[in-house]
């Protein structure tokens, strides 16, 4: 069963549906025992880090949360939820993560020019993958392939080898997808990228 945890902050049907469009077994759950019974978890997320972060908490879901990856069984962070596994986030202050992946999530620098247009913030809209690891996810994904993004902040990992994924927005190369053992993620939508995010998903579903 994949679990998708309901924090009160995420497209949650649109992950549940290709879920199951790809024939898995998916719930969306508010229940933190569920977590515990998972396979295979999924923290999805759209909005501000500390909404998130703190909706997270009072929902009780860190504690399942973390023990699930202490299982060794996959997890699966999206956008703001692969965000919130890093250290520390500046997005409208500094807040504290789940710490399960070393480093920070820093703005886009506002101002940027590329071919003579100025790049707005939020980054929104397709935009390659650079594939630089291996990980479960990208089975049968091309290099280059276009998946869709919607995000002010980008995730600065400590360790190159956790980054499975990068893209370029302007002069930034952030990281866009994470493989860190059991904990795998990505900054961009899968369940907005088409084919594309449906192979991803299926990949996921498939470990
Ligand atoms: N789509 C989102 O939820 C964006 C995540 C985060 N608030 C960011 O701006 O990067």
């Amino acid at each position: 069963m994949i679990t998708i945890i309901d924090y009160e902050m995420g497209n949650l049907r649109s992950v549940e549906k290709a879920f199951e469009s790809l024939g898995f077994a998916a719930r969306v759950s508010a229940d933190p025992a569920d977590i515990a019974s998972a396979d295979k978890l999924v923290l999805p997320g759209v909005g501000a880090f500390a909404d998130c972060i703190a909706n997270l908490k009072k929902g009780g879901f860190v504690a399942p949360l973390l023990a699930h990856v202490e299982s060794g069984k996959p997890l699966l962070g999206i956008c703001v939820g692969m965000q919130m596994l890093f250290d520390e986030s500046e997005e409208f202050g500094r807040h504290q993560g789940l710490g399960l992946i070393p480093g920070r999530v820093v703005r886009f620098p506002s101002g940027m020019i590329e071919n003579g247009e100025r790049l707005k913030v939020p980054h929104m809209g397709w935009n390659n993958l650079l594939l630089k690891k291996p990980s479960p996810l990208f089975a049968g994904v091309d290099d280059e392939s276009f998946v869709y993004f919607v995000h002010s902040y980008y995730c600065r990992a400590a360790n190159d080898d956790d980054v499975a994924a990068s893209c370029r927005y302007g002069e930034v190369e952030f990281c866009a997808s994470i493989r860190h053992d059991n904990i795998l993620a990505t900054q961009f939508h899968p369940e907005k990228s088409q084919t594309v995010g449906l192979r991803i998903f299926r990949n996921f579903g498939e470990i």
